[in-house]
Formats: structure tokens, sequence, C-alpha cells
């Protein structure tokens, strides 16, 4: 059996959203227990790698889900908080998801992680013909490809996933991929008050 962790990324300026997304609300939960709520039955712990300006807004009582500020490469980007996280705990594989996704589902991540398999480094979905890297697994072996990136400044996930062995999995329903990035997501996905 794989010992999978699960991340949240949640070390973003949320410069396009205008407050920091982990804390805006779908039915008054936060957006970043969605993302805990989903891993959660598929991983021995979950990482919540976030900034020091947010860490202590996070309050978590569960026992396995803890919060660390990135480690290396700090706010350099979403692989930062990746390996951070990598550089946190040991784990075969590692579950990511960012904190803008209230409409994920646990069925997508055990999909996933059903496509686990010794030749990739990394199982990304694809939904209407888009890769979808930052809800996708990463192996262990895949941390030293993101350090070299990172050392380089190169930050982009489809750049790091042509260094890798990926397995793409195509996923009908993109409705458990919306991500909120503007007051305008928020207002269509969740207010529901643009026609
Ligand atoms: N740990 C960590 N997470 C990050 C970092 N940069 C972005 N993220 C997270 O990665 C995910 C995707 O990032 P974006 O959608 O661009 O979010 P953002 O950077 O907050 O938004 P903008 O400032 O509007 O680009 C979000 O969940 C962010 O919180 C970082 O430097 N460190």
């Amino acid at each position: 059996m794989n010992n999978i962790v699960g991340i949240v990324l949640a070390g973003g300026q949320s410069r396009r959203f205008g407050t920091p997304k982990a804390f805006a609300e779908k039915d008054g939960v936060f957006f970043y227990q969605y993302s805990i709520e989903a891993l959660k039955p598929f991983s021995s712990s979950v990482l919540i790698v976030t900034s020091p300006k947010l860490q202590d807004s996070f309050k978590i009582k569960l026992p396995f889900c803890y919060v660390i500020t990135d480690s290396v490469f700090q706010g350099h980007g979403p692989l930062a908080g990746l390996c951070s996280a990598m550089e946190e705990i040991r784990a075969d594989w590692y579950f990511v998801l960012p904190t803008d996704v209230p409409f994920i589902e646990k069925w997508v991540i055990e999909q996933l992680i059903s496509h686990i398999n010794e030749n990739s480094q990394a199982i990304v979905p694809t939904v209407n013909g888009r890769n979808q890297p930052l809800i996708a697994l990463y192996s262990y072996e895949s941390k030293k490809i993101i350090e070299h990136q990172l050392r380089h400044q190169k930050r982009s996930l489809n750049q790091l996933l042509s260094k890798l062995s990926v397995k793409y999995v195509e996923i009908e329903d993109h409705a458990p991929f919306i991500n909120i990035n503007r007051k305008n997501d928020y207002e269509l996905y969740i207010n529901k008050s643009i026609e």
C-alpha cells in the first residue's frame, strides 16, 4: 500500500481575489476546509502549506492535519509549497489541492489514486482538454525535479509535467474543478447572482 500525504496549498497572495481565498466561505464553510475534507479519507496526514502571514488564521482541530509555512523557496508559487511539504514529511505519494476549489469531491481523489503505478511520477487529470496539475498526485521521486526547477526560477507547472513521467487521466465532469480566482467567480458560482 502506498503512503499518501495530502497537501493543501494556501500560501498564495490572492491578488486577483482581493482577500485570502482560503477564508472565503461556501455554505458557511471556509474554502480550505473543502480541500481538507476531500483529502482526509485517503491521506495519512494532511498539510496546509501557507505563508507566515496567514499561518495563525487556520484553526485546525484534526489530529492528522497541521499547518506549515514554505520552508524552501518561500513564496515562489505552488511548487514551493509542494516542495516544502515533501521536505516536511516523507511519503510515497503526495496529493496536492489548491485552496480555491470548494466544489472538489472525494471521487476525484479516489479516481486519480486508482491510477497510481510504478512507472509514473505524477498522476494528473485533464478536464475539457486542459491539464489540472494543482489537483494531482506527485511521487516522492518528483521532488528532485521540482527542486531543480525552483533553483532555476522555473515556476511553471506545465514545464514540470514535461520533465516527469505523467499518467494523464481524462475526467468528464468539470464541476469539481471549478476554481475561484476572482470575486466575479465567487458571484457566479457561489452566490449565483450573475445570470
Ligand atoms: N505554499 C504556497 N502556496 C502557494 C504559493 N503561491 C500560490 N500558492 C497556492 O497555490 C494555489 C494556486 O495559486 P493561485 O490560484 O495563483 O493563487 P494566488 O497566488 O493566491 O492568487 P493570485 O495572487 O491572484 O495569483 C492557491 O491555493 C495558492 O494559495 C506559494 O508561494 N506557496
